[in-house]
């Protein structure tokens, strides 16, 4: 498949491709997703891998900051999902089998057999309903050696205007381009797909990767985001 990435931002790292997901698979998607219960999103603190020491610290709470609805859909549940995992790899160059669960025997050099990528979050905003401003990566327990976090993220656009959706755009307050001070807004569009990184290369978290989600304002909105980790998902 011949993929065509183009740049949208150096600061934040973000980079958009059109047709990522063809229609069928986007019926598909919401098609499992029509047989599964959305519950409401939650905020966690995503870095808090306290390896169960300190509970309180992933309490995952019910905020005004995330009124949509959303649930997860897993790599193993149906070959298109898989398929979907397998370009989201080829996208970032990651091995696929990093992003599943891997037997002794595969790649035996990573640390670790757990899958680096999450299950798939598909995400439902009504009118109204947004994300505000906030990053995906979290800061890992001070006891955490490897100090795992989220590194890059993929978010999946399941429709758009010609389904009579307004507003619900992705903006990166923090986009700087030495032009204008405005942030970046990314419109959805049904199939689209962005990347952006959280992190920098060296690997510290990138503050810039800052992102919102505008509200809806006429329609639905329809997405899914995919995240993976560096270098291990453990929560
Ligand atoms: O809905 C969007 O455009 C962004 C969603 C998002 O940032 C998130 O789920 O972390
Ligand atoms: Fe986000």
């Amino acid at each position: 498949m011949n993929m065509t990435l183009t740049v949208l931002s150096c600061a934040p790292r973000v980079f958009e491709i059109r047709n990522f997901l063809s229609e069928k698979e986007i019926d598909h998607i919401i098609e499992i997703a029509g047989g599964i219960k959305l519950s409401e999103s939650t905020t966690g603190d995503v870095g808090s891998n306290s390896n169960g020491k300190n509970p309180d610290t992933k309490v995952e709470r019910k905020t005004k900051v995330r009124t949509s609805k959303n649930s997860w859909v897993a790599r193993e549940k149906s070959p298109i999902l898989d398929a979907v995992y397998r370009r989201a790899a080829d996208l970032t160059r990651i091995d696929e089998a990093l992003m599943r669960t891997r037997s002794e025997e595969e790649i035996p050099e990573f640390d670790g057999k757990r899958s680096i990528a999450e299950t798939l979050q598909l995400v439902h905003y009504d009118p109204t309903q947004e994300y505000t401003a906030h990053h995906d990566f979290g800061y890992s327990h001070i006891d955490d050696n490897m100090q795992a976090a989220r590194f890059a993220t993929i978010l999946f656009y399941l429709n758009d205007e010609h389904d009579g959706l307004v507003g619900g755009e992705t903006a990166f307050p923090r986009y700087i381009n030495g032009k204008t001070f405005h942030d970046l807004k990314v419109k959805p569009e049904a199939g689209k797909a962005i990347l952006f990184y959280d992190q920098l290369p060296d690997g510290n978290m990138d503050d810039f990767s800052q992102h919102s989600a505008k509200p809806v304002i006429r329609g639905e909105k329809w997405l899914i985001n995919l995240w993976i980790w560096d270098p291990a998902y453990k929560a």
